[in-house]
């Protein structure tokens, strides 16, 4: 009888037929990885799940887990700056051996080089490239402004750029303007006005930060569809514009001259220069931003048939300025040269620490580092697994306090004498030529209209004085890239700066201890630390802080 047939095949096979399968398939896998691994192409990283909300001591694990990166991260710039510095030591030597060739030789060499220099456009981002930018444009001008913030105005005052002012020849006039008035409350930007007045003539401004579009067709477009709730809002308002640009205009109109007023407008970097031309334009004609340094040449710009504004890069400053000065005024956290980190340290240290809490809105911090995990968990700043971006806290913390956000002022100097290159004789005479009635009118005018942050909610900061600047090409030193590092920082240390600098040691020191005691501890054992954190992860946090300027009723 004939079986019936099954309906599908059996699987079965014989052993020696299912090993030779499975050969054959082990061979093609290890075929395929070896392919992979020539091309490069590595395993896919598993992905860090991160720490679960439901695990004890989430915080102090995240923490620990920070810092640990932190650890990492400098010990890989250290070892960059190590072989930078080897690099550079190379290149010492060699240029050393090469004196020693045979002088034909080196001169054709230098030949060689003078052209080549002559084919590559200068580096912009150089000092000395800023410097003598800066000098083209004081030699340019018939009148100097010299921009001030008005949160630390002594801060940003640079008697080399003053004193190179008056020693230039062609009798140039020195104008001060008050910028950024909007952050200060009123009481203080009006007595820093009389107490500047009595060495130059001070206009009181602010600028408008909203200014968007660059062409005149644009602008006259946007007189005509205007938005008003848009024009009116707070950034937008520009105040002090039209009582400059008359009295610019007045002063050009009284000259014998028929070319039209060059005015140069100087200031440290950030200190709102380009936003200062734009607002008077009334179009985005320089560029402006919160980052510092983005003026790098000369620009002119018409803001009438008679008179021209020059924009100009930021004073450099001098590396023999306090800390707390060079972190606010020189690019050196853009240039490499100063960690964020640091940067913000050095800064903490000069404000009341009180303040800074209720600004925003942090609790107690024992470090500069404990304050920036507390802002950055605050802003939303967090990394895979919700690891605090400190490195970005930083950076936010230091571009408000350069900005045009964060609102803090300095006290008034209690005795008054002139400096050393202005005499009374001097004086007059930068009074002179400028319609001085309509100058007070045109700052009554302006503090009556900006909208000032009160007393009690803006910061109380020390200012460290009148910064150094270097204003002579010669002054400013050949740049080696990765020749100053943090450590070997050039810092000029005066006597009263001394208590600063061992503050300073201690809390490096005990930020490391903090450190090396996480990571020696043993896995698994969670050391409990008394700092209060909070845990809520907000995210209105920022909104959550009581505005003061606002009235509720
Ligand atoms: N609140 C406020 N912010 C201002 C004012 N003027 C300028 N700013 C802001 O300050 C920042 C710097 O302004 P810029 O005009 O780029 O400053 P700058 O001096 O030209 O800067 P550099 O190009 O670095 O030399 C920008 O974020 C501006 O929006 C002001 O009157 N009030």
């Amino acid at each position: 009888m004939k079986r019936p047939k099954l309906r599908k095949a059996s699987k079965r096979l014989s052993c020696a037929k299912r090993y030779k399968i499975q050969k054959k398939v082990r061979e093609h896998n290890k075929k395929l990885r070896k392919e992979a691994k020539k091309k490069g192409v590595s395993k896919r990283v598993k992905k860090d799940p991160g720490v679960p909300s439901s695990a004890p001591f989430k915080e102090e694990v995240l923490r620990e887990a920070e810092q640990r990166r932190l650890q990492i991260e400098e010990e890989k710039e250290k070892k960059r700056q190590a072989k930078k510095e080897e690099r550079a030591q190379k290149r010492k030597k060699e240029v050393a051996s090469k004196e020693t060739e045979p002088e034909a030789k080196k001169a054709r060499q230098d030949e060689n080089k003078k052209h080549s220099e002559k084919r590559t456009a200068p580096d912009k981002s150089s000092k000395r490239f800023l410097c003598s930018e800066l000098n083209k444009v004081i030699d340019a001008s018939d009148v100097v402004i010299e921009v001030l913030d008005a949160r630390d105005p002594l801060g940003y005052r640079c008697p080399q750029l003053e004193e190179a002012v008056l020693q230039r020849d062609g009798n140039k006039k020195l104008l001060l303007v008050l910028n950024k008035i909007d952050l200060v409350p009123k009481e203080n930007v009006e007595k820093w006005i009389r107490c500047l007045q009595r060495e130059f003539p001070v206009v009181a401004f602010k600028a408008s930060v909203q200014i968007q579009d660059k062409t005149v067709q644009a602008k006259k477009r946007r007189i005509v569809a205007s938005n008003e709730v848009l024009d009116r809002s707070r950034g937008a308002a520009c105040f002090g514009n039209t009582g400059l640009t008359e009295l610019l205009m007045s002063f050009a109109a009284k000259r014998q001259n028929e070319a039209s007023l060059r005015v140069g407008v100087v200031g440290f970097p950030n200190v709102g220069k380009s936003s200062l031309i734009n607002s008077m334009k009334g179009i985005l004609a320089c560029n402006a931003g919160v980052k510092r340094g983005i003026t790098k040449c000369m620009q002119e710009v018409h803001i009438s048939k008679t008179v021209k504004l020059i924009d100009s890069p930021g004073v450099v400053a001098s590396p023999s300025n306090p800390p707390a000065s060079l972190v606010l005024r020189s690019l050196q956290v853009e240039e490499g040269q100063e960690s964020v980190l640091e940067a913000v340290r050095t800064l903490l240290k000069q404000c009341d620490k009180a303040q800074i809490m209720l600004q925003y809105n942090v609790p107690d911090f024992r470090n500069s580092l404990e304050f920036l995990t507390m802002f950055a968990k605050k802003r939303g700043f967090l990394q895979k697994g919700g690891v605090p971006n400190t490195e970005q806290a930083a950076v936010t913390f230091l571009a408000d306090w350069t900005g045009a956000k964060l609102s803090y002022h300095c006290k008034i100097p209690e005795k008054h004498s002139l400096p050393a290159y202005l005499s009374d004789i001097t004086v007059a005479e930068m009074q002179k030529g400028w319609d001085l009635n309509n100058l007070t009118t045109g700052n009554e005018e302006t503090l009556k209209g900006v909208k000032f942050p009160n007393l009690a909610s803006s910061i109380n900061f020390i200012s460290k004085g009148p910064t150094v600047g270097l204003l002579s090409v010669g002054d400013i030193p050949e740049e080696r890239p990765g020749a100053v590092t943090t450590e070997g920082k050039e810092v000029c240390v005066n006597e009263n700066d001394e208590s600063e600098q061992n503050e300073e040691a201690k809390e490096i020191e005990e930020e490391q201890k903090t450190k090396a005691s996480s990571l020696t501890k043993k896995p698994g054992r969670v050391q409990f630390q008394t700092i209060p954190v909070d845990i809520s992860f907000s995210t209105a946090a920022t909104d959550d802080a009581y505005d003061f300027n606002t009235d509720f009723k």
